[in-house]
């Protein structure tokens, strides 16, 4: 079993490989062994293991991969005002928009609490920067509909980039990757943070996707001046203690 695949050869097993209960219990078992409960994304244990596999692909490939650390803001406060169990259906919610706003290849994971990573494989930083950028604006456009009205969330988003040249280990790069998340929380959350930008990533696009990612950025940064406009316009109304 040391390649992960399961072989149920042995004349003794009675219904045989295609319907073993066994197996399927094993298999079922593997699943939740990387599986987060709630959110049914992957779980941290896998998320190391996918990280470092296509680090590795990346030295073979040369294809760069990207890393996203997702965060969400206050969501201490959350719990404290609507309480656990929304707390949960929130998670879900961003679960769900992580998936619904990915690629297949890519692979989103419940890192812990209410962080979320996502791993990019073959995506270059300012691609990275697009995908991380639609990401968060997704997040702060798509309330969570409760029974009694919604939830508004914002997120943080880190965003590094590993490639050929790099010779960061997995924990280097998880590192530097949450470093830059942090810094989105430390100067002023609900914004992405990226590692140094790799100019040359820019002869992989042509003129039209140059224009499309520009224009996505543009969308984003008015979408965002509009809400900063509309919090400003609210806390002039609120009177003055
Ligand atoms: N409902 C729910 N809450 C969780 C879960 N895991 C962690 N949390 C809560 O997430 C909150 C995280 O709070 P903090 O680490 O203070 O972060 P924050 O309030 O989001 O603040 P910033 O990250 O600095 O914007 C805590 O209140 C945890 O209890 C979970 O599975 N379900």
């Amino acid at each position: 079993m040391s390649d992960g695949t399961i072989n149920c050869t042995t004349p003794s097993c009675p219904v045989g490989e295609a319907q073993c209960p066994i197996i399927a219990e094993l298999i079922e078992l593997r699943e939740l062994a990387r599986t987060d409960g709630l959110t049914e994304l992957f779980n941290q244990r896998h998320f190391r293991d996918a990280l470092k596999q296509e680090m590795e692909r990346t030295q073979r490939s040369h294809n760069p991969t990207s890393l996203m650390f997702v965060d969400l803001d206050f969501f201490k406060s959350v719990n404290d005002k609507h309480g656990h169990e929304v707390g949960n259906l929130a998670l879900k919610h961003v679960a769900k928009l992580l998936i619904d706003n990915l690629r297949r290849l890519d692979i989103a994971c419940r890192y812990g609490g209410e962080e979320f990573v996502v791993i990019l494989p073959g995506t270059d930083l300012f691609t990275g920067r697009y995908v991380a950028e639609r990401i968060r604006m997704r997040i702060q456009t798509s309330p969570v509909q409760l029974k009694d009205g919604t939830l508004n969330l914002t997120a943080s988003i880190g965003l590094d980039t590993y490639r050929a040249d790099s010779t960061a280990s997995a924990d280097d790069f998880i590192a530097s990757t949450d470093a830059l998340l942090y810094k989105a929380k430390q100067t002023g959350r609900n914004k992405v943070v990226h590692g140094t930008t790799n100019f040359d990533a820019l002869a992989q696009i042509n003129q039209d996707e140059k224009d499309a990612l520009a224009a996505a950025f543009s969308l984003a940064s008015d979408a965002q001046q509009e809400t900063e406009k509309k919090a400003n316009k609210e806390a002039k109304k609120t009177p003055k203690k």
